[in-house]
């Protein structure tokens, strides 16, 4: 089934509120990425007490209504919930109509490139277990981080592609059920889902990076801005450990979708940027990030990339990056 044939099954968008903003949290932001399966648990409590101050009305942010009421590692008695008090409530007092998408990491991303997920063959045995060891490990990241925002009172619902059949074809989504999404979007929960193993038409199998998954809602939701946090400023003329990496603070995107860098004026008319890819990434690193925000720019949504954990992710989650101390890269149409 092609894309658009996919599209015109979902709930009609406009029947939903409109989405405000949806954020991609970076595994490069929210995971140690040298160390397996480690979350960066400063960072994601960080991340997601920002998503709060964003969503709170008028900014300032009432009490914290607690949703995860599971039991933690090393908590013998569990969460004391107060029912009662919750019931006397009104509301959240929370605006919000987000979506939250992350990426794996130190999750997922060495078990499908030890295996080869991303490149297909579920005929061989490496392969299928591969798929279902990638599958355990971004979705048990998934779950930590749905208990993160609901800690901060955030109505947030895990929500696998794979589950929710979302499929490719020769890497490109195919088909894609957005219904749940909708509904979830439409009741005041916010859906966080999560770059997954899937079903692939051609190749049997690959992995969908959670910047691909963005790319797909935005043309779906059409939200005010995107903003991807991540574990850099943003995007660099080339790999930021080099010294005399410069940050790229606005790139301006045609209607044919070719991008060029604005802001600042490079010496020498420099037009490209260098990325360097970790070798057990397996969906394209910076590269398909910079790709997909030039897609989502090309219509007309504006694009935020920006460290996690600073005033800046803050600010950009607010879409409140005009002002010339902001630091990140702002990705826009030049229409
Ligand atoms: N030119 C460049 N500009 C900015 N970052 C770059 C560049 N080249 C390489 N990088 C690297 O890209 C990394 C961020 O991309 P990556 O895809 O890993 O981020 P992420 O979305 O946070 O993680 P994940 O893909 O696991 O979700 C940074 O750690 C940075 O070192
Ligand atoms: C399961 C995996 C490896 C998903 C990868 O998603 P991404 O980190 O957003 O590129």
């Amino acid at each position: 089934m092609a894309e658009e044939a996919a599209q015109e099954q979902q709930t009609d968008p406009a029947a939903s509120r409109p989405v405000r903003c949806i954020v991609k949290l970076g595994g490069a932001a929210i995971t140690n990425k040298g160390e397996l399966e480690s979350i960066d648990a400063a960072s994601l409590r960080s991340a997601c007490a920002q998503l709060r101050q964003a969503m709170s009305h008028g900014g300032a942010a009432g009490k914290v209504v607690g949703m995860d009421w599971s039991r933690r590692p090393g908590d013998p008695t569990g969460p004391v919930v107060d029912v009662e008090g919750l019931s006397e409530m009104g509301g959240l007092g929370l605006d919000s109509n987000f979506v939250v998408v992350h990426g794996a990491g130190s999750f997922g991303h060495f078990q499908a490139s030890r295996s080869g997920v991303h490149k297909g063959g579920l005929h061989s045995t490496l392969v299928k277990a591969g798929f279902v060891a990638t599958r355990i490990s971004v979705t048990s990241l998934n779950q930590e981080i749905v208990r993160a925002l609901a800690r901060e009172g955030i109505p947030s619902v895990g929500m696998s592609p794979f589950a929710c059949g979302w499929s490719t074809k020769q890497r490109n989504l195919e088909s894609v059920d957005a219904s749940q999404i909708m509904l979830s979007l439409h009741v005041g929960f916010v859906p966080v889902l999560h770059g997954d193993a899937v079903l692939d038409e051609l190749l049997d199998c690959t992995i969908l990076s959670g910047d691909v998954i963005i790319r797909h809602l935005a043309q779906l939701l059409s939200p005010k801005y995107v903003v991807f946090l991540t574990d850099v400023h943003g995007v660099y003329d080339r790999p930021p450990s080099d010294p005399n990496a410069v940050l790229l603070r606005e790139i301006a995107v045609d209607e044919n979708g070719s991008w060029s860098i604005v802001k600042p004026a490079l010496k020498g008319n420099k037009k490209g940027v260098e990325i360097s890819v970790a070798a057990h990434d397996t969906t394209g690193g910076m590269e398909t990030k910079i790709l997909e925000a030039a897609a989502i720019a090309r219509l007309g949504v504006d694009v935020y990339i920006t460290k996690v954990g600073t005033e800046h992710s803050l600010r950009a989650l607010k879409g409140d990056t005009s002002s010339e101390d902001w630091l990140g890269t702002v990705i826009r149409s030049s229409r």
